[in-house]
This record gives structure tokens, C-alpha cells and sequence, in this order.
């Protein structure tokens, strides 16, 4: 009897969220070059399922995510985002109708924000070369400034009271210091610097000072420092090169990104990977960057963001050759010139993706 063997490849379902403005620029981009990078390794499939979660769907119908939405995303292995935010909702709306919820029900309680400056590309300080500035940013991403606690009384009057009440947990800060440290461990610096205002936030950033203190005690491997997060800002600037990993709250995390992006180069590039580290829910990969209304429509996204996200999604799902192989291939066309405009380059978003893929396809044609 002739027995057949079947090779079994791997699929990995991803939801698509491609969201307003650049966002669905960017995730066009995004699934391209996956698309190309899948069929030129041929060791896995991606099966991409398409969300009209949108501002604009919204002003259509209503809604943003159906009743079922968690339910729908739960059937897939990772969750790739664009951007959520148009000039006809206002922002806390479609914040608080897509992203947050989806951050928060999935349990993504850290936001990991890698920043450097790329091959071919350079940082607006002077004097900051590629290397001096290699940093991974840790954010709090469930609860703190964003924890939706609060409300406003006697609105539209004089007298209108708003509270917007952040909440810190000693179980939130503690599982989060426990991944900043394995991630810092991970890293050659095995340097961690702890972000906080525990000099005017006399309760919460007291509380993320000591059980930061606690938990370094279990890695005693990793060397550590703290920094108020206004001299933090002072520090990135002039000092880029004595920080490595980074940890903060949902708030400080997410301007002092802003930040590092620039700093490495453009808002532009930079990725982030919402992870549920237990794996219970699918994670979400999306560029840090909004949906830049101010040049959406236009195809002159950087999609740079989206496909370090990309990558760092196929790597999250095992994946290590194909998320190298793509950031070789996005690092050997910003090396050649071929970058935006917010990079100082000339091109725009498809002549990007297209140079993209043919490094992909140069790279596994050798091998
Ligand atoms: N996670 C998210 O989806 C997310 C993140 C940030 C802001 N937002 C929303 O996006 C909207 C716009 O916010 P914003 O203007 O404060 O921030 P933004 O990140 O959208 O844009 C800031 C500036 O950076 C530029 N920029 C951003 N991404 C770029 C790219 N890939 N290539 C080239 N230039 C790029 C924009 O043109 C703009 O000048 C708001 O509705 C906001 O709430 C959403
Ligand atoms: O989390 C936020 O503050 C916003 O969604 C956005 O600024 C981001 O960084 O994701
Ligand atoms: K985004
Ligand atoms: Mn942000």
C-alpha cells in the first residue's frame, strides 16, 4: 500500500481593522507586503478577514463594532489595526468605540513601542547616529489615565465639574513590571528605566514606585533606573543613548512614544503590538500613529509603522523567519532612498510597498 503524506501548513487567521483616514492606506500597504512575504516563504498561510469598523461606517449606521464583536475577534489568531479618529466624530467617541475596547475586553494590558533609528534614515539631533538610539518603550494599556472612570455635572454651564479619575491596581503594575522586565532581560543592555510623577502623584506613582522596587528584586540581572516623566523628555533628547527599555503608564507611555518616534526619524515608522501576554485573546498590531487627517487620501503614508507592526504580528505567532526577512527587506529599501516624505524622502505609500516586496522576493529567491 502506497501511503500519502500530507504536509500540513500553518494558517494563521488575522482580523483586519483597517479604521479612518491613512489607517486603511497603511493596512492596504501592510497586507501586501504580507501577502508577498507569505507566498515567497510558502511555510504558512495568512487568511485575512475584513472589518468595517469605521468612522465613517459609524456616521453611516450608528455603530462601530457590533454586538458581537468580541466574539468575532476571538476567532482569530491576531488582530491587525490601521488608525480610528475622523474630523466629523468627536475623538473620544471613536476612541472609546473601538480601539479602547478592544484593548481592554482582549486583555492587551501591555502596548510594547520599539523605537531606532533605521537603516538609511536619521535622527532630526544632532550628532545621534543609528545604534545611539535603541529603545522599547513598555506601556501600561488597561487601566491608569485610561481607565474611563469619571463623569461631568451641570454640563454646558459655568458651573460644569468633570472628573476624569485614573485608576492604578497593584495587580496591573506588577504583571506589567514582570513582562518590562523579561523584556529588558531579553534585550543585551539589560537596562530598565521606570517612568512616573510620584513627586505631585502622591498615591498611584507611589504605588508603580515600590511594586516596581519589589518585582526588581526577582531580576537581578537587569540593571535599573527611575525618571520623573518630565526629565524623562530631557534625558531622551540629550542623552538617547543611556536608555534601552522603558516602562510607564497608559498615558505618559503614550506621549513619551510620540516622542521616541520622532526622535528616531518620523512618527511614521514606528509599531506597536497590543499583547494579552497569557494569550487567551488575540493580540493587536497596529503603527502608533493615528489617522493623520491632515494627509489621508493622498497615498503618501509612511507605511513603515505598518510593517514593522506586520512584522512583529508574524513573530508574536512564531513566525521568526518571515518577521526578519521583513524588516531586512523595509531596512534595505530605506538604506536605498526609497522613503517619504516625513523621512526626507520623495515617494509616496505604494512606490514604498512595491520596493518592499521586491526586497522580499530578492531575499528568498537567493536562498
Ligand atoms: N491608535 C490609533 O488609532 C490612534 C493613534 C493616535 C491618534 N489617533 C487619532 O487620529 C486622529 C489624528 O490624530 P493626531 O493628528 O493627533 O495624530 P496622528 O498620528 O494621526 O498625526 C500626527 C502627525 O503625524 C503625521 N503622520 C502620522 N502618521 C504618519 C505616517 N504614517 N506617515 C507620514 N506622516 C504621518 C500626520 O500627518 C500628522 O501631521 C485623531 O482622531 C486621534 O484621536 C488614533
Ligand atoms: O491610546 C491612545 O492614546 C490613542 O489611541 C493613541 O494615541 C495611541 O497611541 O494608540
Ligand atoms: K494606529
Ligand atoms: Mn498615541
Amino acid at each position: 500500500m502506497v501511503s500519502t503524506i500530507h504536509s500540513v501548513t500553518k494558517v494563521h487567521r488575522i482580523a483586519c481593522i483597517p479604521g479612518d483616514g491613512i489607517g486603511t492606506e497603511i493596512t492596504e500597504a501592510a497586507i501586501q507586503v504580507l501577502t508577498t512575504l507569505q507566498k515567497a516563504l510558502g511555510t504558512f498561510e495568512l487568511d485575512f478577514t475584513h472589518f468595517d469598523w469605521s468612522s465613517k461606517a459609524y456616521l453611516e449606521r450608528g455603530w462601530y463594532m457590533p454586538p458581537d464583536w468580541a466574539d468575532q475577534l476571538r476567532k482569530h489568531d491576531a488582530i491587525f489595526f490601521g488608525a480610528v479618529g475622523s474630523p466629523d466624530v468627536p475623538d473620544h467617541i471613536s476612541l472609546w468605540n473601538l480601539i479602547l475596547p478592544i484593548r481592554k475586553t482582549m486583555n492587551q494590558y501591555v502596548n510594547v513601542r520599539p523605537t531606532r533609528i533605521l537603516e538609511g534614515t536619521t535622527s532630526p539631533l544632532a550628532n545621534v547616529k543609528r545604534g545611539d538610539l535603541d529603545w522599547v518603550i513598555v506601556r501600561e494599556n488597561s487601566e491608569g489615565e485610561y481607565s474611563g472612570q469619571g463623569g461631568i455635572s451641570h454640563e454646558d454651564t459655568p458651573n460644569a465639574i468633570a472628573t476624569e479619575v485614573s485608576i492604578f491596581t497593584h495587580a496591573a503594575i506588577f504583571r506589567l513590571m514582570h513582562f518590562a522586565f523579561r523584556t529588558a532581560l531579553s534585550r543585551p543592555r539589560k537596562h530598565l528605566t521606570l517612568v512616573t510623577k510620584s513627586n505631585a502623584q502622591r498615591h498611584g506613582m507611589v504605588l508603580w514606585d515600590k511594586t516596581f522596587a519589589a518585582v526588581a528584586a526577582s531580576y537581578p540581572a537587569v540593571t535599573t533606573d527611575k525618571m520623573l516623566v518630565d526629565a524623562m523628555t530631557v534625558r531622551m533628547v540629550l542623552q538617547p543613548s543611556s536608555l534601552d527599555t522603558i516602562v510607564a503608564t497608559n498615558l505618559h507611555a503614550d506621549i513619551l512614544s510620540d516622542l521616541a518616534a520622532a526622535l528616531a526619524g518620523s512618527i511614521g515608522i514606528a509599531p506597536s503590538s497590543n499583547l494579552d501576554p497569557e494569550r487567551g485573546n488575540p493580540s493587536m498590531f497596529e503603527p502608533i500613529h493615528g489617522s493623520a487627517p491632515d494627509i489621508a487620501g493622498r497615498g503618501v503614508a509612511n507605511p513603515v509603522g505598518a510593517f514593522w507592526s506586520a512584522a512583529e504580528m508574524v513573530r508574536w505567532l512564531g513566525e521568526e523567519k518571515a518577521a526578519d526577512t521583513l524588516m531586512k527587506a523595509v531596512e534595505e529599501v530605506t538604506k536605498a532612498g526609497v522613503k517619504t516624505k516625513d523621512l526626507g524622502g520623495s515617494e509616496n505609500t505604494k512606490s514604498v510597498t512595491e520596493a518592499v516586496c521586491r526586497e522580499i522576493e530578492k531575499a528568498l529567491e537567493k536562498q
